[in-house]
């Protein structure tokens, strides 16, 4: 395909609810979305970075910067290019995975749309509707904390994630596990709070029959992550770690890990993510699909790279209404604790051009 031109946008979408995680509190998304213009269709991408760097390194305004002066051209300037080609294309540039995520994706949307593929087919995908979990704030009481993950587990999620910090995890932790039970599937994600120091105290975790324990240590780490998976019982899963197939090899190797959060804005894209996925497979690690509080966009394609046959966890695939009262796209809406896989060429979803308008704060053209 030749890319005619492609437009950079950024929407406000305010949370239905601060998100407190161990590194800030989020209220509201500057969410940039991507617009890949082709004589035969238009494809969309989401970029899922956070406006300041504290999940990772990236951010909104740096995406916007690396797009217009390096990513985009180097895509546009080329005669014709696939999804498969972004990555390689890009591979010069180094980092911000998740501007070329966006990018990839776009230009996949826009490619399968022409064909009349869905993104699922593509992709791999074996399931039609996939079980989702929900990710759970840090709050200001247990009884706070109690009523919310009451709420979730009335609107049908199958697994609840707990944030946790170092003073905010023992406690919730048993708190939820005395009042709901052992049935409810139950991980912890410490986003990387901790230290091998605090080994015995998570190693107080291993009492409470968790699923996993996310990021526990440095966001950059294997080794002591390896370390620590010797000394508690809880499986380490990682997280901001993995940025590619080959740290998710070196991870496996060393021992890292047993489980892996797949997010393909993390690691550079869906392409990459399916690589991660087949690798983790034939190693009997087990997969589940992250998330970034993503629009109806970036969801639609994480759903369905959630229905791949090794995301054998459940996701953090939740509804639109976790985060947003008005999505950009038709809502996700879980029917039995699940989100059906959209079926529809490329992401199967595009933005409401009324509620699109509305929430637009700078959007740009840049041609080829
Ligand atoms: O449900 C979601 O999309 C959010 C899942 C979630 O908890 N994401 C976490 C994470 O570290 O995994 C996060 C929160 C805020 C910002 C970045 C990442």
């Amino acid at each position: 395909m030749k890319i005619s031109g492609i437009e950079l946008r950024r929407i406000d979408l305010p949370l239905v609810a601060p998100f407190r995680t161990s590194f800030g509190v989020e209220h509201e998304r500057d969410v940039l979305l991507v617009r890949v213009v082709t004589p035969e269709a238009e494809g969309w991408g989401e970029c899922v970075a956070m406006s300041s760097p504290l999940y990772s390194s990236e951010y909104v305004d740096a995406s916007v910067d690396v797009m217009r002066r390096f990513l985009i051209p180097a895509l546009t300037s080329r005669p014709g290019i696939d999804g498969y080609g972004v990555a390689h294309a890009l591979a010069k540039f180094k980092g911000h995975r998740m501007a070329k995520t966006a990018l990839e994706t776009a230009v996949l949307d826009a490619q399968l749309r022409a064909s009349g593929e869905s993104f699922g087919r593509f992709l791999g995908a074996t399931a039609e509707r996939v079980p989702c979990g929900v990710s759970v704030g840090i709050m200001n009481s247990i009884p706070e904390l109690l009523d919310a993950v009451d709420g979730y587990l009335s609107e049908g999620y199958v697994r609840i994630k707990l944030k946790i910090e170092p003073g905010w995890d023992i406690e919730p932790v048993r708190a939820v596990r005395e009042r709901f039970g052992d049935g409810i599937l139950l991980q912890a994600d410490a986003n990387a709070a901790y230290t091998l120091v605090d080994a015995p105290h998570l190693a107080k975790l291993d009492e409470f029959g968790l699923l996993l324990i996310e990021q526990p240590l440095a966001n950059d780490d294997l080794v002591q992550h390896a370390a620590l998976s010797k000394r508690i019982n809880t499986p380490v899963c990682l997280d901001e770690s993995i940025e590619s197939v080959e740290h998710a090899a070196a991870a496996i190797t060393l021992g890292s890990c047993s489980i892996i959060n797949i997010k393909p804005g993390r690691i550079g894209g869906y392409i990459e993510a399916r690589k991660i996925h087949d690798l983790a497979s034939a190693h009997g690690i087990a997969v589940w699909c992250g998330g970034m509080l993503e629009t109806g966009i970036g969801r639609a394609a994480n759903v369905a790279l959630a229905a791949l046959p090794g995301f054998t966890l459940p996701g953090d695939t939740s509804g639109s209404s976790r985060y947003y009262a008005q999505d950009v796209t038709e809502p996700f809406v879980l029917d039995d604790g699940h989100l059906t896989v959209p079926t529809g060429p490329g992401l199967g979803v595009e933005p409401l051009p009324e509620v699109l308008s509305e929430i637009t704060s700078w959007t740009e053209w840049i041609p080829a």
